[in-house]
């Protein structure tokens, strides 16, 4: 899988080339090129952003910098837009990003990450390269960040740990939360007693059907309790 990601701060990229994701791409596994969107700009102070139409708050990104930018980020082998490259585009106004969505993007061969800042892109930049590529709009979560970067190594993360070949045991992560609609119940290591806290007998039983049921009954039990929205509904 081959990772582009364009930002005015490409330093907030680095932590994927650390631990499990750099071991990834030392593996030829994916392949990450991390793009400064100033590096599109015309003018002497490398301007971005610009006051926004309609007035209102804050700053909006230029889309005479976006769209070069894109353009050559974009581009295939053969110098045109390669038509199997799907954008993404962080923001808090997009659709919600979940496992199912890590799921689905874990089966590109190319994705790129456009990283907004200020008050976000001028829409024409993805109005314009709708006309093609695949641009999904989406958001990490309830809540509102600075940019999107973080959202972007939320993803990346998200999505190549379900690469094969990138977790060590390919079995955990058919185990997440998520990945059978529920949340995972809990986990206990070495000592069996620790501060006079014991862990459940049932797991040192060595009845791996008892402890199958347990488990999942661990996480209907949390499950209910913190995240009820994922159960299906009795009607
Ligand atoms: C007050 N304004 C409102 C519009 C967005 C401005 C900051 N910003 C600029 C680019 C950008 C990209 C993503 C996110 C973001 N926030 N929350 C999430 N779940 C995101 C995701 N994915 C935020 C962003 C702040």
């Amino acid at each position: 899988m081959r990772l582009d990601v364009v930002t005015i701060f490409p330093e907030y990229l680095e932590p994927l080339r650390v631990a499990l994701l750099g071991k990834a791409i030392d593996k030829g596994l994916i392949s990450v090129g991390v793009h400064n969107l100033r590096d599109w700009t015309h003018d002497v102070h490398k301007a971005v952003d610009d006051a926004p139409y309609g007035g209102g708050p804050g700053m909006v990104m230029k889309p005479t910098v976006w769209g070069p930018a894109l353009d050559d980020v974009l581009a295939g082998p053969d110098g045109g837009t390669d038509p199997d490259v799907l954008l993404v585009v962080p923001t808090p106004a997009g659709r919600r990003f979940d496992q199912a969505t890590a799921q689905r993007w874990s089966k590109e061969k190319r994705i790129v990450f456009a990283c907004g800042r200020y008050e976000g892109i001028d829409q024409r930049v993805f109005d314009d390269a709708a006309r093609r590529v695949r641009v999904e709009e989406v958001s990490i979560g309830d809540y509102v960040l600075i940019g999107g970067e973080v959202a972007v190594l939320v993803m990346v993360e998200a999505v190549v740990r379900l690469l094969p070949g990138v977790l060590g045991n390919q079995q955990s992560h058919q185990e997440d939360s998520f990945s059978d609609g529920l949340l995972e119940g809990p986990s206990y290591t070495r000592p069996a007693v620790w501060r006079d806290l014991e862990v459940p007998p049932v797991l040192l039983s060595g009845d791996h059907g008892k402890v199958a049921r347990w488990r999942h009954e661990q996480s209907l039990e949390r499950t209910r309790d913190r995240r009820p929205d994922l159960l299906p509904s009795d009607d």
